[in-house]
Protein backbone atom coordinates (compact mmCIF):
# COMPACT_ATOMS: atom_id res chain seq x y z
CA UNK A 1 0.00 0.00 0.00
CA UNK A 2 1.90 3.22 -1.03
CA UNK A 3 1.51 6.57 1.40
CA UNK A 4 -1.49 8.79 0.95
CA UNK A 5 -0.05 12.31 0.42
CA UNK A 6 -2.07 15.39 1.47
CA UNK A 7 -0.95 18.57 0.58
CA UNK A 8 -2.26 22.23 0.81
CA UNK A 9 -0.74 25.81 0.06
CA UNK A 10 -1.35 26.71 3.49
CA UNK A 11 0.15 25.34 6.73
CA UNK A 12 -3.64 26.56 8.63
CA UNK A 13 -5.31 23.92 5.70
CA UNK A 14 -2.39 21.04 6.34
CA UNK A 15 -3.59 21.72 10.52
CA UNK A 16 -7.38 21.41 9.56
CA UNK A 17 -6.83 18.39 7.64
CA UNK A 18 -4.93 16.72 10.50
CA UNK A 19 -7.32 17.97 12.68
CA UNK A 20 -10.36 16.17 10.60
CA UNK A 21 -8.55 13.08 10.30
CA UNK A 22 -7.55 13.23 13.63
CA UNK A 23 -11.51 12.93 14.27
CA UNK A 24 -12.02 9.98 11.87
CA UNK A 25 -9.40 7.91 13.63
CA UNK A 26 -11.00 8.22 17.01
CA UNK A 27 -14.39 7.70 15.61
CA UNK A 28 -12.89 4.51 14.27
CA UNK A 29 -11.28 3.66 17.55
CA UNK A 30 -14.64 4.29 19.41
CA UNK A 31 -16.15 1.91 16.96
CA UNK A 32 -13.78 -0.76 18.10
CA UNK A 33 -13.80 -0.20 22.13
CA UNK A 34 -14.16 2.94 24.83
CA UNK A 35 -10.29 4.76 24.34
CA UNK A 36 -8.17 6.35 21.53
CA UNK A 37 -4.34 5.49 22.32
CA UNK A 38 -2.42 7.81 20.36
CA UNK A 39 1.33 8.13 20.13
CA UNK A 40 2.63 11.91 19.03
CA UNK A 41 6.30 12.94 18.62
CA UNK A 42 7.95 16.60 19.30
CA UNK A 43 8.83 18.93 17.13
CA UNK A 44 6.69 21.40 15.01
CA UNK A 45 4.03 18.82 15.16
CA UNK A 46 3.37 20.68 18.51
CA UNK A 47 2.14 23.15 16.84
CA UNK A 48 0.34 21.52 14.27
CA UNK A 49 -1.40 19.57 16.99
CA UNK A 50 -2.80 23.30 19.03
CA UNK A 51 -3.53 24.51 15.27
CA UNK A 52 -5.70 21.33 14.94
CA UNK A 53 -7.43 20.10 17.48
CA UNK A 54 -7.71 23.21 19.87
CA UNK A 55 -7.82 26.41 17.53
CA UNK A 56 -10.19 24.86 14.62
CA UNK A 57 -13.89 25.50 16.47
CA UNK A 58 -14.69 22.82 13.55
CA UNK A 59 -12.58 20.44 15.23
CA UNK A 60 -12.01 21.19 18.84
CA UNK A 61 -15.82 20.47 20.57
CA UNK A 62 -15.39 16.83 18.44
CA UNK A 63 -12.68 15.49 20.78
CA UNK A 64 -13.08 13.81 23.33
CA UNK A 65 -10.36 14.23 25.21
CA UNK A 66 -11.54 11.75 28.10
CA UNK A 67 -10.99 9.04 26.38
CA UNK A 68 -7.74 9.49 25.03
CA UNK A 69 -4.66 7.76 25.99
CA UNK A 70 -1.92 10.15 24.83
CA UNK A 71 1.92 8.63 24.47
CA UNK A 72 5.24 9.93 23.02
CA UNK A 73 6.73 8.30 19.92
CA UNK A 74 10.12 9.45 21.28
CA UNK A 75 10.93 11.55 24.25
CA UNK A 76 14.30 13.28 25.48
CA UNK A 77 15.33 12.48 28.39
CA UNK A 78 15.13 15.82 30.30
CA UNK A 79 13.38 16.54 33.59
CA UNK A 80 9.18 16.95 32.65
CA UNK A 81 9.71 20.48 33.16
CA UNK A 82 12.30 20.97 30.56
CA UNK A 83 12.24 23.18 27.78
CA UNK A 84 13.40 19.92 25.43
CA UNK A 85 10.74 17.30 26.79
CA UNK A 86 8.22 16.50 24.05
CA UNK A 87 5.80 16.49 27.28
CA UNK A 88 6.12 19.60 27.93
CA UNK A 89 5.45 20.70 24.41
CA UNK A 90 2.23 18.57 24.05
CA UNK A 91 1.33 20.07 27.80
CA UNK A 92 1.92 24.08 26.71
CA UNK A 93 0.18 23.38 23.03
CA UNK A 94 -2.40 21.44 23.96
CA UNK A 95 -3.18 20.16 27.85
CA UNK A 96 -2.81 23.98 29.20
CA UNK A 97 -5.33 24.84 26.72
CA UNK A 98 -7.76 22.17 28.20
CA UNK A 99 -10.44 22.68 31.20
CA UNK A 100 -9.33 20.92 34.11
CA UNK A 101 -12.57 18.22 33.80
CA UNK A 102 -11.71 17.76 30.21
CA UNK A 103 -8.07 16.46 29.94
CA UNK A 104 -6.36 13.12 27.95
CA UNK A 105 -4.81 10.44 30.14
CA UNK A 106 -0.81 11.48 28.91
CA UNK A 107 1.40 8.38 29.71
CA UNK A 108 5.34 10.27 29.96
CA UNK A 109 8.27 8.62 31.19
CA UNK A 110 8.93 8.89 35.18
CA UNK A 111 11.59 11.63 35.19
CA UNK A 112 12.34 10.59 38.48
CA UNK A 113 13.87 7.03 38.16
CA UNK A 114 17.93 7.22 38.61
CA UNK A 115 18.92 5.40 35.29
CA UNK A 116 18.44 6.11 31.51
CA UNK A 117 17.96 2.58 31.55
CA UNK A 118 15.27 2.16 33.74
CA UNK A 119 13.66 5.26 32.22
CA UNK A 120 13.29 2.62 28.80
CA UNK A 121 12.39 -0.10 30.37
CA UNK A 122 9.49 1.97 32.52
CA UNK A 123 8.16 3.66 29.08
CA UNK A 124 8.15 -0.13 27.68
CA UNK A 125 5.83 -1.33 30.76
CA UNK A 126 3.53 1.22 30.40
CA UNK A 127 2.53 0.81 26.98
CA UNK A 128 -0.71 -0.59 25.51
CA UNK A 129 0.01 -4.75 26.39
CA UNK A 130 -0.48 -5.16 22.50
CA UNK A 131 1.03 -2.22 21.44
CA UNK A 132 -1.51 -1.58 18.82
CA UNK A 133 -2.31 2.32 18.71
CA UNK A 134 -5.10 3.63 16.78
CA UNK A 135 -3.01 6.45 15.47
CA UNK A 136 0.81 7.43 15.55
CA UNK A 137 1.62 11.17 14.69
CA UNK A 138 5.03 11.49 13.33
CA UNK A 139 7.14 14.50 12.66
CA UNK A 140 10.05 13.60 9.68
CA UNK A 141 13.57 15.84 9.90
CA UNK A 142 15.78 16.82 7.51
CA UNK A 143 17.76 14.13 7.50
CA UNK A 144 14.96 11.37 7.12
CA UNK A 145 15.13 10.49 11.04
CA UNK A 146 11.25 10.15 12.50
CA UNK A 147 10.82 9.12 16.02
CA UNK A 148 14.26 9.20 17.63
CA UNK A 149 15.21 6.83 14.83
CA UNK A 150 18.40 8.17 12.44
CA UNK A 151 19.62 7.48 9.06
CA UNK A 152 22.30 4.65 9.47
CA UNK A 153 21.56 4.46 13.34
CA UNK A 154 21.59 0.66 15.16
CA UNK A 155 18.38 1.48 16.61
CA UNK A 156 16.39 0.99 12.90
CA UNK A 157 17.35 -2.77 13.49
CA UNK A 158 16.11 -3.47 17.13
CA UNK A 159 13.39 -5.93 16.73
CA UNK A 160 13.43 -7.31 20.66
CA UNK A 161 12.44 -4.28 22.33
CA UNK A 162 9.80 -1.97 21.91
CA UNK A 163 11.14 0.82 23.32
CA UNK A 164 14.53 1.88 22.76
CA UNK A 165 17.21 4.02 24.38
CA UNK A 166 19.45 6.16 22.34
CA UNK A 167 22.26 7.93 24.03
CA UNK A 168 24.08 9.52 20.78
CA UNK A 169 21.26 11.41 18.89
CA UNK A 170 22.61 13.47 16.33
CA UNK A 171 19.74 15.98 17.04
CA UNK A 172 19.68 17.39 20.44
CA UNK A 173 19.42 16.51 23.11
CA UNK A 174 21.34 13.09 22.85
CA UNK A 175 19.64 11.00 25.20
CA UNK A 176 15.98 9.94 24.50
CA UNK A 177 14.23 7.17 24.62
CA UNK A 178 12.04 5.74 21.24
CA UNK A 179 9.32 4.01 19.24
CA UNK A 180 10.97 1.37 17.56
CA UNK A 181 9.79 -0.42 14.41
CA UNK A 182 7.58 -3.10 15.99
CA UNK A 183 5.91 -0.77 17.92
CA UNK A 184 4.95 1.19 14.07
CA UNK A 185 4.42 -2.02 12.39
CA UNK A 186 1.82 -3.06 15.09
CA UNK A 187 -0.15 0.42 15.06
CA UNK A 188 -2.95 0.55 13.17
CA UNK A 189 -2.72 3.97 11.30
CA UNK A 190 0.51 6.20 11.16
CA UNK A 191 0.53 9.88 10.09
CA UNK A 192 3.53 12.53 8.91
CA UNK A 193 3.12 16.11 9.27
CA UNK A 194 5.77 17.57 7.29
CA UNK A 195 6.08 21.70 6.17
CA UNK A 196 8.17 23.83 4.42
CA UNK A 197 10.64 24.26 2.03
CA UNK A 198 13.39 22.88 4.51
CA UNK A 199 11.86 19.22 3.90
CA UNK A 200 11.47 19.48 0.20
CA UNK A 201 15.01 17.69 -0.75
CA UNK A 202 14.51 14.73 1.89
CA UNK A 203 10.89 14.19 0.69
CA UNK A 204 11.78 14.04 -2.84
CA UNK A 205 14.19 11.24 -1.28
CA UNK A 206 11.32 9.87 0.29
CA UNK A 207 8.83 9.64 -2.22
CA UNK A 208 10.88 9.01 -5.51
CA UNK A 209 14.34 7.06 -4.22
CA UNK A 210 12.71 3.47 -4.26
CA UNK A 211 16.20 2.76 -2.60
CA UNK A 212 16.42 5.08 0.11
CA UNK A 213 17.04 3.62 3.55
CA UNK A 214 15.52 6.75 5.63
CA UNK A 215 13.76 6.04 8.80
CA UNK A 216 10.48 7.67 7.28
CA UNK A 217 10.94 5.73 3.77
CA UNK A 218 11.58 2.47 5.60
CA UNK A 219 7.94 3.80 7.89
CA UNK A 220 6.10 4.00 4.34
CA UNK A 221 7.15 0.51 3.51
CA UNK A 222 5.55 -0.93 6.35
CA UNK A 223 3.38 -3.19 4.98
CA UNK A 224 -0.64 -3.40 6.41
CA UNK A 225 -0.57 -0.24 8.17
CA UNK A 226 -2.21 3.09 6.39
CA UNK A 227 0.40 5.83 5.97
CA UNK A 228 -0.76 9.14 5.11
CA UNK A 229 1.52 12.25 4.62
CA UNK A 230 0.09 15.75 5.51
CA UNK A 231 2.50 18.66 3.79
CA UNK A 232 2.32 21.64 2.63
CA UNK A 233 3.24 22.60 -0.72
CA UNK A 234 6.91 24.06 -0.59
CA UNK A 235 7.64 20.82 1.44
CA UNK A 236 6.62 18.05 -1.37
CA UNK A 237 7.37 21.07 -4.27
CA UNK A 238 8.79 19.19 -6.95
CA UNK A 239 7.40 15.62 -5.99
CA UNK A 240 5.53 13.60 -8.40
CA UNK A 241 3.23 12.33 -6.07
CA UNK A 242 -0.49 12.39 -6.54
CA UNK A 243 -1.64 14.75 -4.04
CA UNK A 244 -4.58 14.69 -2.44
CA UNK A 245 -7.10 16.83 -0.09
CA UNK A 246 -8.44 15.29 3.28
O1 LIG B 1 11.83 14.72 19.71
C1 LIG B 1 11.94 14.98 18.55
O2 LIG B 1 12.95 15.47 18.07
C2 LIG B 1 10.78 14.75 17.68
O3 LIG B 1 9.83 13.91 18.20
C3 LIG B 1 11.21 14.32 16.32
O4 LIG B 1 11.11 13.00 16.03
C4 LIG B 1 10.50 15.18 15.35
O5 LIG B 1 9.25 14.66 15.01
C5 LIG B 1 11.34 15.34 14.12
O6 LIG B 1 12.60 15.78 14.55
C6 LIG B 1 10.78 16.37 13.19
O7 LIG B 1 10.79 17.60 13.81
P1 LIG B 1 10.40 18.90 13.02
O8 LIG B 1 8.98 18.70 12.58
O9 LIG B 1 10.51 20.01 14.06
O10 LIG B 1 11.36 19.04 11.90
Amino acid sequence: MSPAVVSYADSSDVASAVGRFVLDAQKKAFSEGNSFKIAVSGGSLGKVMKAALIDDKKVSGSVEWKKWQVYFSDERIVPLTHSDSNYGLFKQMVLDNLDDDNKPKVYTIDDSLDSDEAIRKAYEEILPKDSKFDLVLLGCGPDGHTCSLFPEHPLLEVRDQQIALITDSPKPPPRRITFTFPVLESSKAIAFVAEGAGKAEVLKDIFTNPNSKLPSKLVNDISGVPVTWFVNDAAINGVNVIASKY
